[in-house]
């Protein structure tokens, strides 16, 4: 049976200065210790799903289960879920704000209480992993894009979180920085934790994700494999997604007789050349 870690029940909400709701009945499972993509088009409720995770939003109906029960919004327990339920925002700026890149990542330990040598010693860990040492006692608001970015990764990763939501962790990085947070998310699943992730990428969806979750107007349009999912043309259609582009062109070798429909479908292109390969010998 699968372990539950986050259940979201038949979720409601509007902002307030809008006509129409951007969570619309969704209802969503989260096993634990999977790696789930969220996709859909822009506004179709992605961010706004997230936020309600970790309460920071409260949904106007439905339910939100954390570990089988449900949230509570008392200050209290949001802190505590805030802790557990770890979210990195598409844009850094809104989550940066201490005098120094030091600063910023020792706030949250030290806020939660955890002892001042023992704070020290995880944020050390973590400025080593995430490659920060070089701008460690620069102003946050002083970085570019890319180093805010691994900034604000640093920053949740050091709670130690069971869940880490990543909204667009890749957009606007360049390829260095998107390798520096990719390796670091492979880090965080084969360390068993959960990770939800907001992405447009199909290419990195197919290979990153066990799930893809597509939304559409603030509903589950579908959760399925990936191999599944974004092989649907329908369903990317509708959800403004381009079929990745490992897919393209094993469809195509598929009509050329070059490769084998019946295989599984390649899931990046080292998959592909491996299967190609077997075909020639
Ligand atoms: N602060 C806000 N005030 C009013 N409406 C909002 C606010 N934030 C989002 N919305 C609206 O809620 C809906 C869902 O937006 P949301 O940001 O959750 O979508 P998204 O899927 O994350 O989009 P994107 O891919 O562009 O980041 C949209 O119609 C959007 O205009």
């Amino acid at each position: 049976m699968r372990d539950i870690i986050l259940e979201a029940r038949n979720l409601s909400y509007s902002y307030e200065d809008s006509s129409s709701p951007a969570l619309n009945g969704l209802s969503l499972s989260v096993a634990r210790g999977s790696k789930i993509a969220v996709m859909g088009a822009n506004g179709s409720g992605k961010s706004t799903f997230f936020l309600c995770c970790n309460g920071i939003l409260k949904p106007d109906q439905g339910e939100l289960l954390f570990k089988g029960q449900p949230v509570s919004y008392r200050k209290k327990n949001l802190l505590e879920l805030r802790s557990k339920v770890g979210i990195v925002f598409q844009n850094p700026d809104t989550q940066l704000f201490c005098a120094s890149v030091y600063q910023e990542i020792s706030f949250g330990p030290l806020n939660l209480g955890i002892p001042e040598k023992e704070a020290a010693e995880a944020v050390e860990n973590i400025i080593e992993t995430l490659e920060i040492t070089d701008f460690r006692h620069r102003p946050a608001h002083a970085l570019s894009g890319g180093q805010k970015k691994q900034v604000a990764l640093a920053d949740i990763l050091v709670m130690k979180p069971e869940i880490m939501i990543l909204d667009e962790p890749f957009a606007a990085l360049d390829p260095v920085h998107t390798r520096i947070i990719r390796q670091q998310i492979d880090k965080m699943c084969a360390s068993g934790m959960t990770v939800l992730l907001a992405t447009h990428n199909t290419d990195y969806a197919l290979e990153w994700a066990d799930e893809v979750v597509l939304l559409k107007n603030g509903r589950v349009l579908s959760q399925d494999r990936p191999d599944k999912a974004l092989t649907d043309e329908e369903l990317l259609k509708e959800t403004n997604l381009e079929l990745p582009s490992v897919i393209r062109l094993h469809k195509f070798l598929c009509s050329r007789g070059m490769a084998d429909p019946s295989l599984p479908v390649p899931r990046n292109m080292d998959e592909l050349e491996k299967e190609l390969l077997a075909v020639r010998s």
